[in-house]
């Protein structure tokens, strides 16, 4: 059974129709790269997942569960834990207590079971030595990892990633790409929003391309990037 199932969502905003009928299925394990122009729909897809927009037509499903109903905090703790484009740390407090905020309220953890989260995700993110700085103070590429960090803290089972290497060098995005590729072994499902497309493809095992809401293509990565319509579309190539 998919881990997360979305069937014909929609959503609009006056006569903008931003999501038409988006069907798509995610399984467990699986990690599925979300392609697309600016202005697609992608980080509102995203929202309407997270609960962050309500959807206005079609159903969410996880874990064989309506979405529908729940409140944003309700999702993340039933296991749906995502990051933002802008990352947005608590950015006065330290790396550290982000996480153990995190894990308090994402997770619903005690202080104590938060504390040993807090360690154990500055380990596998590779924030280990910023653990007591300020957030607000960290280089693009430390929030990024801060930004995926917060979201590993409250425990999910579905990440939902929104432009993680956005602005990152190459050497930067090849090292996010490597502690990814760890996290996806260790048997995350993972959706994942990336215009850095080499980034993507060395994690995804699928790929879906939205185009003014509506779904151009998906299938497996060099299929997808074959489509003469993707090539026209996204990459600006004539076919
Ligand atoms: N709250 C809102 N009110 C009105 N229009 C909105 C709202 N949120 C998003 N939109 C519009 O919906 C469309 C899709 O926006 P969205 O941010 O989902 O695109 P995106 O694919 O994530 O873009 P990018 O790659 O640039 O981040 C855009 O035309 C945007 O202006």
């Amino acid at each position: 059974m998919a881990l997360l199932a979305l069937h014909s969502v929609g959503k609009s905003y006056g006569a903008l129709k931003v999501i038409d009928a988006i069907s798509l299925s995610v399984a467990p394990g699986e990690t599925l790269g979300i392609l697309g122009p600016n202005g697609a729909g992608k980080t509102t897809l995203f929202n309407l997942i997270s609960g962050d927009v309500a959807a206005d037509a079609g159903r969410i499903e996880y874990d064989g569960r309506d979405l529908g109903r729940l409140r944003p905090h309700q999702r993340c703790r039933a296991g749906v834990g995502r990051s933002y484009q802008v990352p947005q740390p608590f950015g006065h407090m330290t790396v550290f207590e982000n996480l153990v905020t995190a894990a308090c309220f994402g997770a619903r953890q005690s202080e104590r079971e938060a504390w040993h989260t807090a360690h154990e995700v500055l380990q596998q993110t590779g924030l280990a030595p910023h653990a007591n700085k300020a957030a607000g103070g960290l280089t693009l590429l430390d929030r990024k990892r801060l930004e995926l960090a917060r979201a590993l803290a409250t425990r999910p089972r579905l990440l939902l990633l929104d432009e993680i290497a956005g602005g990152l060098t190459e050497h930067e995005a090849r090292v996010l790409v490597q502690e990814l590729a760890r996290i996806k072994a260790q048997g995350m499902t993972i959706l994942w929003i990336e215009h850095v497309v080499h980034a993507l493809l060395a994690v995804a095992d699928r790929l879906f391309v939205i185009n003014f809401g509506r779904e151009l293509a998906q299938g497996k990565p060099p299929d997808v990037m074959n489509d003469p319509q993707v090539q026209r579309v996204y990459m600006g190539m004539e076919a």
